[in-house]
């Protein structure tokens, strides 16, 4: 995870950031939209429902109260009471049928259940003593419940739905108080369904809302087409039942879900009410349909803004890295100048936000400060290496040369033979090697003290180099022995001759710092001809057999070696 994010730039992460913090923002958002707009829109809806199924059946109870209330006015009027003859009747039942045309047929029977009168003179003469309104009209003004009229049905006019009607009837009686017949009005159930045809706004049925009125014993009498006159039963309806109103979620038998406002009519006072129950529903998924349209609304709505949001975040954050992507670049090309060994180019002042500022400046001053120390240690390391270099060749030299005499050694002495001899050859002219050891130094040495044997060595050192041409060369090989190479000789004779000269000057006195000294040496040469085969050791070796020939046939004395 850490490897992940190290990786990423920070306006990437700005971005990635900024990102997530929209989209959880708009997540839970659209959470709780779905949730409060659904809960809201589910409440909404069964308020609507409820609200509904009670103005349903207000409208049930007006007009039932209404028939009741236009039966008991006929059963009292006069007209009605003590017509002179039918027509007369007639007249005032078809003057009530004007005024409210859902009174399908409105009559008076005698007490034996004859239509003596009626509107449009529909059934007059008929026997109607068998019709349970007029059983129950003689016992006092009554509603019955909602039924067909096959006779009735037949005389009027023909309709879309089919003719079923409730009846109210009431007993007409004489002065005295006794029926005299039976009045009967039959209401057309049509105006229910017209009434809910109106309740039911254009919007309402286009969202599938349906009214439902039902018997008590379960038949649909006014409904989707599908359940009229069949039997239901529901949650909502078994509470409807029982007096109950409000609205609920349920499943109907089509298996589908339904939002169900209810309520009953009648009079839970009164018995002999008619008592039905109302209920309008709609399927769930067309009552929230307009929360679901919301909630897609707000999704492709915060879908957009997310969007620009993240593309306002990545603007931004390119915006408020910038400052600090051009100081990595010039860091990183500081680097690579410094891992180059180059000058570092200078870090640009960076504008911007006040952080990137100041790291700027100190980043600025750091990389001067760095040029500053790497220069100085360059130069610092130049002297040391001009000092190393100086070191090292003086300890060279000091390799070369004898420490008491300040004469080549015996090194030196074997580096510059190979030279002295290819010269010897380049020039055609032989060269010489003295081998020169001391006589009774250890005399010297034993007498007067080391110190003094000491500065002898070195001032027969320097007798011998003062002795010699720059050209030739003097070292001091150990102890008492020296050597001194004579080049450009004539030939051995003249190596004889300077050997000669060259005892005679170390012979002479020494002053020492306490005494005065003489001292022997003994001297032996070997030439190098231009034409001998070059061989460094077998040359020291001649002419120190030489020297040794010398030492054992009386000392202080110059021997040649034989040649080649
Ligand atoms: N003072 C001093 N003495 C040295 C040094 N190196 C060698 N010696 C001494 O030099 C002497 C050389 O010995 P020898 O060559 O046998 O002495 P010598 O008396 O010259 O003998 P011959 O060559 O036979 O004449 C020794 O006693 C060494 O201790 C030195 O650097 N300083």
């Amino acid at each position: 995870m850490n490897s992940f994010f190290g990786r990423l730039r920070l306006s990437s992460l700005m971005t990635l950031a900024v990102c997530a913090t929209v989209a959880l923002t708009v997540a839970l958002q659209l959470i709780l939209v779905n949730h409060f707009a659904g809960r809201q829109a589910s409440n909404e809806a069964q308020l609507r429902l409820q609200q509904l199924s009670w103005q349903m059946r207000d409208s049930l109870n007006r007009v039932i109260e209404k028939a009741v209330g236009d039966a008991k006015l006929l059963t009292e009027l006069p007209q009605v009471r003590y017509a002179r003859d039918a027509d007369e009747s007639r007249r005032v039942l078809e003057s009530l049928q004007r005024t409210f045309p859902d009174y399908a047929w409105i009559g008076i029977t005698d007490l034996d259940g004859k239509v003596s009168a009626s509107t449009g003179r529909m059934l007059e003469g008929a026997n109607v003593s068998k019709r349970p309104w007029f059983t129950t009209g003689l016992r006092g003004v009554h509603a019955s419940d909602y039924h067909p009229a096959v006779l009735l049905e037949k005389m009027l006019p023909r309709q879309q739905d089919p003719w079923r009607f409730v009846d109210v009837s009431g007993p007409v009686l004489d002065a005295q108080g006794r029926p005299t017949g039976v009045l009967g009005l039959h209401l057309s159930w049509e105006w229910a369904r017209r009434h809910a045809r109106k309740l039911l706004t254009p919007a309402l049925r286009e969202y599938g809302a349906e009214i439902l009125v039902i018997r008590d014993d379960g038949t649909v009498m006014l409904g989707p087409q599908s359940m009229v006159e069949r039997k239901v039963d529901s949650t909502s309806l078994r509470l409807a039942q029982q007096g109950m109103t409000g609205a609920l979620r349920e499943v109907w038998p089509d298996g589908r879900a339904y939002l169900t406002g209810y309520s009953q009519t009648g009079d839970m006072l009164d018995a002999g009410s008619l008592r039905w129950s109302v209920l309008v529903r709609q399927t769930e998924e067309r009552a929230l349909a307009g929360a679901v349209e919301l909630k897609l609304r707000m999704l492709g709505w915060s879908a957009l803004l997310a969007l620009a949001l993240a593309g306002a975040a990545v603007l931004l954050a390119r915006r408020l890295t910038r400052p600090m992507a051009t100081l990595r670049e010039a860091i990183e090309r500081a680097t690579e100048a410094t891992n180059a060994g180059k000058e570092a180019p200078p870090i640009p002042r960076i504008s911007g936000f006040l952080e990137a500022r100041i790291l700027s400046s100190r980043m600025r001053d750091l990389v001067q400060s760095e040029e500053t120390h790497r220069r100085a240690l360059l130069a610092l390391n130049g002297r040391l290496e001009a000092a190393v270099a100086e070191r090292t060749a003086e300890l060279q030299a000091l390799l070369l040369r004898d420490v008491l005499t300040g004469l080549p050694n015996r090194r030196a002495l074997l580096e510059s033979l190979p030279e002295a001899m290819s010269r010897a050859r380049r020039v055609e002219r032989p060269c010489a090697l003295l081998f020169l050891d001391m006589d009774g130094f250890k005399a010297v040495n034993d007498g007067h003290g080391h110190e003094e044997g000491d500065e002898l060595l070195r001032q027969f050192g320097q007798r011998l180099a003062q002795g010699v041409r720059k050209t030739d060369m003097v070292a001091r090989l150990a102890g008492d022995e020296f050597v001194v190479v004579l080049e450009m000789l004539a030939d051995g004779a003249d190596a004889e001759e300077f050997a000669h000269k060259l005892l005679e000057r170390v012979t002479a006195p020494y002053v020492l710092r306490t005494t005065t000294v003489r001292i022997g040496a003994s001297i032996g040469i070997a030439l190098h001809r231009p034409g001998d085969v070059p061989d460094v050791d077998g040359w020291l070796a001649r002419a120190d057999h030489a020297m040794y020939a010398v030492k054992r046939t009386g000392k202080n004395s110059v021997a040649l070696a034989a040649a080649l």
